[in-house]
């Protein structure tokens, strides 16, 4: 690729993220209960009233002022577009938001001036055609991002296998070697309680218990009820160290293959199978319990996430599917219904799309360390997509399920009263997640796989936390 092809795809590719990024923006405002309710304080069209004072006056003016700015943004990037030398069905597919965008000027203008009678089915139309420029634009910019790419990463960076991995179980490097005894019988114990300890995947909790955390959030907003949030964490955090345990168990064997898992206790035969299965059954026993005593179904659901993760996901879909990452995303989607069911006894519409959301996430989530492992995975034999179908497919899989997981965020402040928080985060921290999967195209490196890994836990840890707070606080 010539040095000024490149800096053109740069440009193009800069400007149909930030073209991307705007229309989410609007689409996320208008999502917001902030915006339906600010249409009622400024019913006329193109001008409203002008008492500033009033928040939802602010707050139309807003949406209407950034959909003038976000669609000169948008033209720029049809023409920069259109003029490049990028291919034809990315070229193509921006003649969506070229004809739609004054289409959805239009129909705000309706929503805006509509009695209520049509207001509601105009406004899904506004959503809908929102979302239609948005995915238009962001078609686009996978296939304009994959062009002068292939699957072979830069030789800038040491091959995954010498670099050096961590285990995120406990963030240490794996030694190669097997550990060397302890000294005396303290060291002992605390290197046996350690071994345990790591069986349990800690490193995966923080975000899991703070999905089941928002799921509590939704459905109970300020009358939380303390002694559930602790009885749903708790029997949250035993669930995941169960399966967590039996994944090591069933994956022992392999983890010995891998340079990133081979230090594992069972790997390692630091801990011995039957010890672990009697622990994870303990664990298993000690979540259902406690699921038990908040209500049935959460139980249900529980048992359901732990057989799902320990069975379904590492012994069926893992070492056989390339979809293993999709379907596996079901495993962490369950804590946002069993947070939903604790609080409500029933599964809610609101439970389910935040499910959804966590369901997108994590391919956008994985692809990435799937990259920076690709060929440990391939030791280990797992047909992970980046082994099956190659590095340049995982890239432009990871802009779609990021793409697809910033709908289902607005989807999920469409059936909720979420507000302004939440929807800072998403197009924050969704912003930062987008822009750092355009660098990992432009560099095509480790390095930056798990920039835009840890970018993916920063957008859901964020998005997840203002759920929390905006629920229970605004
Ligand atoms: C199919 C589903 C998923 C797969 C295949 C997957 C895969 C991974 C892998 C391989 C690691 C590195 C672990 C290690 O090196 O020992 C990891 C880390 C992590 N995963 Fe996932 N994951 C999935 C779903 C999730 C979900 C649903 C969540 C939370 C909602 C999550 C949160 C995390 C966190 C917080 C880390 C640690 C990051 C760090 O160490 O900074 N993962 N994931
Ligand atoms: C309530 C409850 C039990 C919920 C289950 C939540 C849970 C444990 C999700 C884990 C998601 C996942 C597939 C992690 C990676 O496993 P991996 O085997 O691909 O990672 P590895 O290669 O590091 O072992």
């Amino acid at each position: 690729m010539t040095a000024n092809t490149a800096t053109e795809r740069r440009r193009v590719t800069t400007l149909l993220a930030a073209a991307a990024i705007g229309v989410y923006l609007l689409i996320v405002v208008g999502a917001t209960t902030a915006l339906t309710e600010a249409t009622q304080a400024c019913s006329t069209w193109p001008l409203c009233g002008t008492d500033l004072s009033d928040p939802r006056v602010l707050i139309a003016w807003g949406h209407r002022l950034a959909a003038l700015v976000v669609g000169v943004v948008v033209l720029a990037a049809l023409v920069t577009t259109w003029r490049s030398s990028t291919s034809r069905r990315a070229k193509a597919t921006l003649l969506v938001p070229f004809v739609l965008y004054p289409v959805q000027i239009g129909l705000g203008a309706l929503a805006a001036t509509a009695t209520t009678a049509t207001a509601d089915w105009l406004s899904t139309l506004h959503l809908l055609s929102g979302m239609a420029i948005f995915v238009g634009l962001v078609l686009a910019l996978a296939w304009t991002l994959e062009l002068g790419t292939d699957d072979t990463a830069p030789v800038t960076d040491p091959d995954p296998l010498t670099a050096t991995p961590t285990d995120t179980d406990t963030g240490e490097t794996p030694s190669l070697q097997t550990p060397s005894p302890p000294s005396g019988p303290l060291a002992r114990a605390r290197r046996i309680g350690a071994a345990y300890f790591r069986l349990m995947k800690p490193r995966l909790m923080w975000l899991l218990c703070l999905v089941a955390a928002a799921g509590m959030a939704l459905a109970a907003g300020p009358s939380l009820d303390a002694g559930i949030v602790i009885r749903v964490l708790g029997g949250g955090v035993l669930a995941i160290g169960a399966s967590g345990t039996f994944n090591h168990v069933l994956e022992r064997k392999k983890d010995r293959k891998m340079q990133r898992t081979s230090d594992r206790p069972l790997a390692t035969d630091q801990v011995g199978v039957t010890n672990a299965l009697a622990f994870g059954l303990l664990l298993a026993a000690a979540s259902l319990a406690l699921f038990l005593s908040v209500n049935l179904l959460a139980a249900a659901l529980g048992l359901c996430a732990i057989l799902f993760y320990s069975v379904i996901y590492t012994l069926v879909l893992k070492p056989n599917t390339v979809q293993n990452t999709v379907l596996g995303g079901a495993a962490g989607a369950l804590p946002a219904l069993i947070g939903w069911v604790g609080v409500t006894g029933t599964v809610g519409v609101p439970g389910l799309a935040l499910a959804g959301v966590i369901f997108l996430w994590t391919p956008a989530h994985f692809y990435n360390l799937a990259l920076a492992y690709k060929d440990d995975y391939a030791r280990g034999g797992f047909p992970m997509l980046p082994v099956v179908r190659g590095e340049r497919v995982t890239r432009r899989h990871i802009v779609w399920y990021l793409a697809a997981t910033l709908l289902g965020a607005s989807v999920l402040s469409a059936v909720t009263s979420l507000g302004w928080l939440y929807a800072g985060a998403t197009v924050a921290f969704g912003a930062l997640f987008l822009w750092t999967v355009v660098r990992l195209h432009r560099e095509r490196s480790e390095q930056a796989a798990f920039r835009a890994f840890h970018a993916s836990n920063a957008y859901l840890g964020a998005l997840l936390f203002a759920i929390v707070v905006d629920a229970i606080l605004l």
